[in-house]
């Protein structure tokens, strides 16, 4: 049988004093696409946030991948990332530079080969549908635009698992659509999707497994 991708083993994750969700277990699949609802302060960036080790593991165990979150030292947190695209609502590309020059940043930083950087920058802008506007600054691009350019910048070390944190949140309905489908076809490529969304249409558009927050624990709908 498949190892799951992402698995939650009696995990508790704290978001400062708080515990947020108690006791999860949890499987999800490679190439799976998850959404993650449930109403505010429920705990979906929490999750999120958790899986990224940005907010340390309370009690319990996560494994992403063979990495165990549990305890995890600094020097284990860069490879852990490089498994995960991370996509937020606010879209945080580096205002200053030019599309391309935010996506070499990225490649630059996790020394992905010199020789490689242009070819594979080109690569996700395509993939994501917004090749035509690398050499523009962020501001230049709708909001839609430049949460693809995030998406792309997500893929771009080639991560098994990308995780979104609304990323529909500031789009209007047409936008957020095509960014859903974006993502659906992105998990059909075979990575792991986790998309936490308030946006609940877009579960009947592209129905998914769904996970909601509830209580301090995950229900599956
Ligand atoms: N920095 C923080 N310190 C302490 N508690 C926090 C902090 N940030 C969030 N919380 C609390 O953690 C709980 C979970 O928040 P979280 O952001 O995970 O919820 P969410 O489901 O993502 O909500 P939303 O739908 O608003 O994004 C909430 O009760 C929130 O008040």
């Amino acid at each position: 049988m498949t190892q799951p991708i992402i698995e939650f083993k009696n995990a508790t994750l704290k978001n400062g004093e708080n515990e947020v969700l108690k006791n999860i277990n949890l499987a999800i699949y490679p190439g799976e696409f998850v959404y993650l609802i449930g109403k505010i302060g429920t705990g979906k960036s929490t999750l999120i946030r958790s899986l990224n080790a940005e907010l340390p593991l309370h009690k319990g165990q996560i494994v992403i991948d063979g990495t165990l979150l549990w305890n995890i030292r600094r020097k284990n947190v860069a490879p852990l990332r490089k498994k995960l695209g991370v996509v937020f609502q606010d879209y945080k590309l580096l205002s200053d530079r030019s599309v391309y020059k935010n996506l070499l940043f990225v490649l630059e930083a996790t020394e992905f080969p010199k020789k490689e950087r242009k070819e594979r920058i080109e690569e996700v802008l395509l993939k994501t549908g917004v090749l035509e506007h690398k050499d523009k600054m962020p501001h230049e691009l709708s909001g839609g635009e430049q949460q693809r350019v995030v998406i792309a910048r997500a893929l771009l070390n080639n991560p098994d698992i990308i995780l979104a944190d609304e990323p529909t949140g500031n789009l209007d309905p047409e936008t957020s659509y095509a960014l859903a489908a974006l993502l659906h076809d992105i998990s059909k490529s075979g990575k792991t999707v986790i998309m936490a969304t308030h946006q609940y249409d877009l579960l009947e558009r592209f129905p998914a497994r769904t996970l909601r927050c509830e209580n301090h624990q995950i229900i599956e709908q």
